[in-house]
């Protein structure tokens, strides 16, 4: 490729991304006719070809008497201009998007259009990696025996789950200057894990400034998390790779695999009597399917569809699907404990740097060198993980990324800005360096509900940042930004002279400026969603308990239906989900082969 066929690239998504519509249904996936097209079977028959039903189906389709069927409601995407990580933002105003919101928001998101939260996923081979931000972490070795408690089942503890982090991962060191705890990170393996390079100035800074007030430096996929770090990101020379690239291209040709993609699963079929799954109904060019299933479903298909696509099926919290008309197989609490983090980009900092103008084409240039900004995403590769005072046990609760930004109108865009919130946290500057705090354990919880019966309408998705009635969470972000003043106060930020200029926000005028009151205000209105979303379906040990599969992730009361993705997730992992995911499914498989005795 050269730079002017990239360039060509960025205009094209440009335009895409400044004039994008966003869907509020999935009408456009409606069938034309009521008829049922019966395809007949497959052994097993995995909704969704996200990040975990790419995992998956790679892994299951390793057995060859075995047929597996992915049904995926987006397409193959290979366009170079995917690979590009610096212009991530543009893929969530892209045909790629599914272009989810929250429902209005009153103790978060104030300061954005309806008081909403943007709820980005993609659609497509490879899912919500084809549009992310590429981080590769696990979250603290604890978190996992916590899980080994909750679902009472041992084989979820630290110690057997990292073999198969290991078993994924090809880690590269391409920044010497990171530690990295050899023994906790995998070669060989699908997933290709790296650093973007060089280090640039924001970083090192950020870096720096840590260590002045004694944060160790750390890998923080090594013993702990707790620390500041480079970002490992599962890049491939500075290129994303999603993954299906990584786990499910390579082995696309295998003749026991079926790829079914601008599939959209509408129900689950499920034998009212036996309470057995026995295929789905879905829609394709406008003509409607039924496959049949004679080993498992396994429900793959995100977050905010899995529990929809369990409630369209008479699975679900009793009450909820009685009043949507739905008959009840199941009364289960499906979609009521949605976990997200909160995050505040919008503490702008100015300083005395001088913005570096590397030109396009040079930037460009470094791309196709596997280096330069655009290898990453939303100028970002400094990270700490912290302990608030209010954490009791050993987790990071507050997540430091520090940025290098500039004022865009494309910003407000894309995180859905109200206009004057935008402008008023900017005040008089246009350059920044901005380190968002992301409140990464957090208390409050949400829920995903049908709006009705109909699947082509978008599921109700409401995460109540923010909210729990201790204002746990509040302190906690509030703790963070007297941290981000701590850490302007070290040497190194003095060096470059940091202020900050933000006027008093909009809705925020009653409290004195900068008095705690009007932090939590400032938190109010710039405090959105992290993407990070999970727990929608979680895994556990009781479902009177509010757990929805078991730690095989079979759903409770229902034969041969597993789930198997961000949405069984039963607490948070301090940090990004996506490593944990992929986890998540190779463990899936691996019990799927050793339930049915075909470990290999
Ligand atoms: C902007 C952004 C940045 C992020 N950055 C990071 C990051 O840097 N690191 C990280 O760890 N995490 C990140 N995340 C989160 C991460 O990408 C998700 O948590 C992860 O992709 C979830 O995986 P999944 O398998 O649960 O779902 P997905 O990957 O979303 O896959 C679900 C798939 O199911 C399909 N599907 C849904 N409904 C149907 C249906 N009815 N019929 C057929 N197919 C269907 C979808 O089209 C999709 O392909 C980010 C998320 C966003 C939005």
């Amino acid at each position: 490729t050269t730079v002017d066929e990239l360039k060509k690239l960025i205009e094209n998504a440009t335009i895409e991304a400044n004039t994008y519509e966003f869907p509020t249904d999935a009408r456009k996936f409606e069938a034309k006719d009521d008829k049922i097209i019966e395809l007949g079977s497959y052994d097993f028959v995995i909704i969704g070809g996200g990040v975990a039903g790419s995992v998956i189906a790679s892994r299951l389709s390793e057995i060859r008497r075995w047929n597996v069927l992915v049904l995926e409601a987006g397409k193959v995407e290979e366009s170079e201009f995917n690979e590009m990580l610096g212009y991530t933002a543009f893929l969530a105003l892209s045909d790629l998007s599914w272009g989810f919101s929250s429902v209005p928001q009153t103790t978060a998101c104030l300061g954005f259009l309806n008081q909403t939260c943007r709820a980005y996923r993609a659609r497509g081979m490879g899912g919500t990696s084809l549009m992310n931000g590429a981080v590769y972490e696990r979250g603290m070795p604890s978190t996992f025996d916590e899980w080994a408690e909750i679902t009472n089942d041992p084989s979820w503890s630290y110690e057997n789950v990292l073999p198969l982090f290991e078993k994924s991962e090809d880690f590269h060191l391409r920044n010497p200057n990171t530690p990295v705890e050899s023994e906790y990170h995998g070669k060989g393996g699908l997933l290709n894990v790296e650093q973007k390079i060089p280090e640039d100035f924001v970083t090192s800074l950020f870096l720096e400034g840590q260590k002045e007030l004694g944060t160790d430096i750390v890998d923080y996929n090594g013993r702990s998390q707790l620390g500041a770090s480079i970002f490992q990101l599962y890049t491939k020379n500075g290129r994303r790779q999603d993954v299906y690239e990584a786990f499910l291209k390579p082995v696309k040709h295998r003749r026991n695999l079926h790829i079914s993609t601008e599939s959209y699963v509408t129900k689950i079929d499920i034998h009212r009597l036996s309470k057995k799954a026995k295929g789905v109904i879905f829609t394709r060019n406008g003509k409607t399917y039924r496959v049949k299933s004679t080993k498992e479903v396994i429900l793959t298909a995100g977050v905010f569809q899995t529990p929809q696509l369990l409630m369209l099926s008479g699975i679900g919290p009793r009450d909820h699907l009685q009043e949507m008309g739905i008959t009840v197989i199941r009364d289960l609490e499906v979609g009521s404990k949605l976990k997200e983090d909160p995050i505040c980009q919008a503490l702008y900092i100015t300083t005395n740097i001088t913005k570096i103008t590397d030109t396009l084409d040079q930037r460009l240039q470094q791309f196709l060198q596997g280096e330069g900004p655009l290898t990453q995403a939303y100028s970002t590769s400094g990270v700490a993980f912290l302990k608030s005072q209010f954490e009791e046990q050993n987790y990071a609760d507050i997540e430091f990324i520090a940025a290098s930004l500039e004022k865009s109108e494309f910003d407000v865009r894309y995180a859905g800005w109200k206009n004057e919130t935008y402008q008023a946290a900017w005040g008089d500057n246009t350059n920044a360096i901005a380190i968002n705090i992301h409140n990464v354990n957090p208390r409050s919880s949400g829920t995903v509900r049908l709006k009705n019966a109909d699947p082509f309408e978008y599921p109700l998705i409401d995460f109540n940042l923010m909210s729990d009635p201790e204002g746990h969470d509040m302190e906690v972000l509030y703790e963070g930004i007297n941290r981000v003043f701590d850490l302007l106060k070290t040497p190194s930020f003095q060096n470059i002279n940091p202020q900050y200029k933000g006027s008093p926000l909009p809705g925020c005028e009653d409290y004195q400026f900068l008095s705690k009151d009007y932090w939590y205000c400032f938190l109010r209105q710039t405090c959105t969603a992290a993407f990070h979303v999970r727990g929608s379906c979680p895994m556990g040990s009781d479902p009177d308990e509010g757990a929805i599969v078991d730690s095989r992730l079979r759903v409770f009361g229902v034969r041969r239906l597993r789930v198997a993705d961000s949405s069984v997730l039963p607490t948070s992992m301090s940090g990004h989900p996506v490593g944990t995911i992929i986890m998540i499914a190779e463990k899936a498989a691996q019990t799927i082969k050793y339930d049915y005795k075909s470990s290999q």
